[in-house]
């Protein structure tokens, strides 16, 4: 099995419950309730500062150029295309400025800007893509479901598409390569190291869905 699979697998009880969870089903209904969709990308737009710092730390710690070039394209495209559906979603759903920018920052929240933190910061290539590749494959997993029809209301379709475009599915497998990569080459420390943080991501995953309903 590769080490990408082997993490998946460790994590299937909090993966699966992300993947197969309410807040999934609704969306694909075009049936989230406002307020929950409302509090869901409120909180999601405070994910988006902290990511992007994770993906400067991988762009830096990367063992090769290659490797770097493909994050910096990524970065260039997150930062402009996703940026504006937030705050087109925003309009439609009369989020008040004061809640784009600086809403109660909840639990999962913080966890996760903890979590991007603390994976910058062990300066480590394979923890900080352990909590980028779980952020971008799990949020692919759950929005790739071959033939389904997409909601009219484009705060819940276009949510999908950003996650099951093909662009973004390349991206995935390729993580998932450098994953695999990176963790054949690394020492049992190493390995354990980067699964410690997918795991966290993973748990946070889940939390984060289900908070949205507390
Ligand atoms: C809680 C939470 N987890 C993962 C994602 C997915 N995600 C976060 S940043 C990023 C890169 C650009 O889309 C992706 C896919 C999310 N939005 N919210």
């Amino acid at each position: 099995m590769s080490f990408s699979d082997e993490l998946r697998a460790e994590n299937s009880g909090d993966w699966n419950a992300a993947v197969g969870h309410r807040f999934v089903d609704e969306i694909f209904a075009g049936a989230v309730d406002p307020g929950v969709m409302r509090r869901y990308l409120t909180q999601d737009y405070q994910f988006v500062d902290r990511f992007v710092a994770l993906l400067g730390m991988a762009i830096a710690t990367a063992d090769q150029f290659e490797s770097r070039i493909r994050f910096s394209q990524f970065a260039a495209m997150i930062t402009s295309d996703e940026n504006t559906y937030f705050q087109r979603a925003f309009d439609a759903l009369g989020v008040p400025a004061a809640e784009r920018v600086h809403p109660v920052i909840t639990a999962p929240t913080a966890g996760f800007q903890q979590l991007m933190q603390d994976a910058a910061q062990t300066n480590d290539y394979a923890s900080c893509l352990a909590v980028l590749i779980v952020a971008e494959w799990l949020y692919l997993s759950w929005a790739d479901r071959p033939g389904a029809a997409l909601p009219a209301d484009f705060v819940h379709a276009e949510w999908i598409t950003l996650h099951n475009n093909d662009g973004f599915r390349s991206f995935v497998t390729w993580l998932r390569g450098e994953l695999d990569r990176i963790g054949a080459a690394s020492d049992e420390a190493g390995q354990a190291r980067a699964g410690a943080f997918f795991k966290r991501a993973v748990a946070l995953e889940r939390a984060f869905f289900d908070h949205i309903y507390d």
